[in-house]
């Protein structure tokens, strides 16, 4: 990485998850330096005075302070969690008109900066932004990562987890897809201590095979019922923001789901969906094929069909 190993995250959007993802920067003691940018400036000060005041407790010093586009030049990094989110009702995918123009203006000046490194994405709907972010920013496809679907993922590992009582770091199961309505358990693959979780909710006292499939409504709707209760989401977020952002800066070649540009795999083309990619300091380094069963392989067609059309109708074109 650049600069002598000085590692530069630059956050745009201090709300709950941009303010949420910096908490948890610092207390993983991840980098050197954090900037955050916010088009409500008083905000973003604010966020870093409080952020600040808690650096007595924190395991290794993260210089932090509110930054401007110029900051972006130097970063490795650059996560945008700007944007408007899911008022209680709303899905992700309604959100593509104001958030895509947003997004235009943002990406024009992180690139105008000389920006040379690796753009992060959870703004929703974070599959259609992530590729937007490529197209606006003329980045090769493998430096725009969207979170795509690692918060859906982590939430069915502890569904999982508490289900069979077991940790959730070995409870293995991607959900893949789009981020929200259409996304998908690969129930074929899923498995806790190397058994299948299908099989062994056959077989176990007092478990089903339906309660375990119903997870996956469980984990569509989980962000309706956060924020219908508390008005957003944002610390499981954050945490898998964090999570990627290791496996970059610490090349860690990490599998992850992440919304990733497809080529071909899966059969699709020119567009980005999450899937179980392999992450280190270039960014995507590949793309993970799942040998999916005849179901999962239709609905994951039905969710790749969902989002080329968002697409399309957002830019008035075709893609494939
Ligand atoms: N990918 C995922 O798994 C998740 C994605 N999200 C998404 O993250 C986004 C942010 O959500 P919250 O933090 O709850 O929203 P929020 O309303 O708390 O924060 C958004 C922030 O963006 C700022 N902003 C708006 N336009 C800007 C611009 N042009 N330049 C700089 N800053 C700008 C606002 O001032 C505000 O501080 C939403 O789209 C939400 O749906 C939320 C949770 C999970
Ligand atoms: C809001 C959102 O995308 C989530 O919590 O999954």
């Amino acid at each position: 990485m650049k600069r002598n190993h000085v590692h530069r995250v630059v956050v745009v959007g201090a709300g709950a998850v941009g303010s949420g993802y910096a908490f948890s920067l610092i207390n993983q003691a991840v980098v050197e330096e954090l900037v955050i940018i916010d088009l409500d400036e008083r905000k973003a000060e604010g966020d870093v005075m409080d952020l600040n005041h808690g650096k007595a407790f924190a395991p290794h010093p993260t210089k932090t302070w509110v930054g401007t586009y110029e900051d972006c030049r130097d970063a490795d990094i650059v996560c945008i969690t700007a944007g408007a989110n899911q008022k209680p009702g709303e899905s992700r995918l309604d959100l593509v008109g104001k958030n895509t123009a947003i997004f235009k203006n943002i990406v024009g000046q992180v690139m105008g900066s000389g920006f040379d490194g690796i753009f992060l994405i959870a703004t929703n709907p974070v599959d259609i932004l992530t590729y937007a972010t490529q197209q606006f920013s003329g980045l090769s496809s493998e430096r725009v990562i969207g979170s795509g679907t690692i918060l859906d993922t982590a939430r069915l590992r502890f569904m999982l987890s508490d289900y069979f009582d077991t940790a959730a770091q070995n409870a293995h199961a991607y959900i893949i897809g789009e981020h929200g309505d259409t996304s998908l358990a690969v129930w074929s693959q899923a498995n806790v201590g190397g058994r299948n979780v299908l099989d062994l909710a056959e077989k176990q006292e007092r478990k089903s095979v339906d309660e375990v499939k119903k997870m996956i409504k469980d984990v569509r709707g989980a962000a309706y019922e956060i924020i219908e209760r508390k008005g957003a989401t944002s610390h499981g977020i954050a945490m898998g923001l964090t999570r990627i952002t290791n496996a970059i800066l610490k090349n860690e070649n990490s599998v992850l789901t992440v919304s990733a540009y497809l080529e071909g795999q899966y059969g699709e083309h020119n567009l980005c969906i999450g899937v179980p990619a392999v992450i280190n300091r270039e960014g995507i380094r590949e793309v993970i094929e799942l040998p999916l069963d005849e179901e999962e392989t239709d609905n994951f067609r039905h969710s790749a069909d969902t989002l080329r059309r968002v697409w399309e109708n957002a830019n008035g074109q075709t893609t494939n």
